[in-house]
């Protein structure tokens, strides 16, 4: 069967950076407080339709195109030094990269931050 009708369908794309940080907020004692680093994932969900004739919403290619200036800023850097992350956590993280990544691509529909295997934060942009 093709995909020949009107068809919306949600894709993501997975990418991965090495940064430090530190959350500054925490109470005295906190190991989140101290200097520590994560092998963190980027998840960049965009829904369409599916263009014809291609099939597709969007070449997986074209996102990570869009995404890598991105993807620069935060790979072996220290997190709070970044404007806009003074408080790096995942859920600050996640809506930072739906600031700067929604102008470059109108179908964004999700951007997910995993600091560890099993946390993660979802902005939706809502
Ligand atoms: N809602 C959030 N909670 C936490 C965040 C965050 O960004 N948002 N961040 C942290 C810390 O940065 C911490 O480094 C990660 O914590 P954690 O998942 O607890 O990682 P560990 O691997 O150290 O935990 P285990 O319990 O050993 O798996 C904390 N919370
Ligand atoms: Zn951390």
């Amino acid at each position: 069967m093709g995909l020949d009708l009107y068809l919306a369908m949600e894709i993501f794309k997975e990418f991965t950076f090495e940064a430090a940080h530190h959350l500054p907020n925490m109470p005295e004692g906190h190991p989140c407080g101290r200097l520590h680093g994560h092998s963190w994932k980027a998840v960049i969900y965009l829904k369409d339709e599916i263009k014809q004739p291609y099939g597709w919403v969007m070449d997986f290619g074209d996102i990570a195109k869009k995404f890598e200036p991105i993807r620069e800023q935060l790979d072996h850097n220290y997190l709070n030094n970044i404007e806009g992350l003074e408080n790096p956590t995942s859920e600050v993280i996640a809506k930072w990269v739906w600031d700067k990544l929604k102008p470059e691509l109108e179908a964004l529909s999700r951007v997910t931050i995993y600091e560890t295997v099993d946390c993660a934060a979802t902005y939706t942009g809502e």
